[in-house]
């Protein structure tokens, strides 16, 4: 199926977007990116750059897979904090592109949504193209698109939380405000049937995490992943029936036979 996916002028096949953390082995996360059928990997620069897994072996993997990366700015607390790391990934990927997440709590690692727009207005105005990690709200959608994102990114639950798309009204209710603006659920998907849903809302891509790297067989899980993306979005180019509150039959009577 030719249904390409565009971002900032860039045309996608795959509508999956994949995280590079928490993977068993490097083996594994190079498996499973490859059963994932994805084009776009997110690398988080604080984590990888200063943690331990720091080094050659990890971005060196990175490169052989020839995937376009999408650094994120994982870990930031602070406008600042965003700001610098965005520049720094800008430096060693070459890239415009920022998955932005200002956190603003700790339990839920919910997006501190004043920050995330100060961010977002400072990248846009230079030159980034701004991926930003947002709840669902709509007047925050709204100041996100008049500070320059042309990408959103819904958090369908809280990062790691694999809890599936906890506010299927609210992300509805994205979908009809921003019916051309590439919509992106990422953080909290935890099972591909949620996945599929997504797409079968509307919505253009999904970019996750957790439920492949912690899955008991991460390769396995990439491709069902894959799989359900390609589910849910071949449904929802065939148009779903509308739900009904009273049945109607599904074979049609015509006449009856023994009256
Ligand atoms: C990898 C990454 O960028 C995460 O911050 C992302 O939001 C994915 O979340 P899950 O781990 O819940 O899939």
């Amino acid at each position: 199926m030719n249904d390409p996916l565009n971002f900032y002028g860039v045309t996608l096949q795959s509508r999956l977007l994949v995280g590079t953390s928490q993977y068993p082995s490097p083996a594994i996360l190079a498996d499973a990116l490859a059963a994932s059928k994805t084009e776009v990997v997110t690398v988080s620069l604080r984590r990888e750059a200063g943690g331990s897994r720091a080094g050659e072996g990890f971005w060196g993997l990175i490169r052989e897979t020839g995937l376009r990366v999408l650094p994120n700015t994982a870990g930031c607390r602070t406008v600042k904090e965003a700001v610098t790391t965005a520049h720094m990934a800008r430096e060693l990927f070459a890239t415009k592109w920022i998955k932005l997440e200002v956190i603003g709590d700790d339990d839920l690692l919910a997006p501190d949504p004043f920050g995330l727009v100060e961010a977002a207005r400072i990248l846009c105005d230079e030159g980034f193209e701004v991926f930003p990690y947002m709840t669902e709200d709509l007047l925050l959608a709204d100041r996100l698109v008049e500070a320059g994102c042309r990408v959103l990114m819904p958090w369908a639950a809280p990062i790691g939380s694999g809890r599936g798309l906890n506010n299927v009204f609210g992300l509805r209710a994205l979908r009809a405000r921003y019916p051309d603006i590439p919509l992106v659920i990422d953080a909290g998907l935890g099972a591909p049937s949620q996945a599929s849903q997504a797409f079968e809302l509307g919505f253009d891509a999904v970019l996750l995490n957790t439920a492949i790297a912690k899955a008991g067989d991460p390769v396995a899980m990439a491709r069902a992943f894959a799989l359900a993306c390609e589910a849910g979005r071949t449904a929802y180019k065939a148009l779903t029936i509308e739900p009904r509150d009273m049945a109607e039959p599904s074979t049609p009577v015509l006449g009856r036979a023994f009256t």
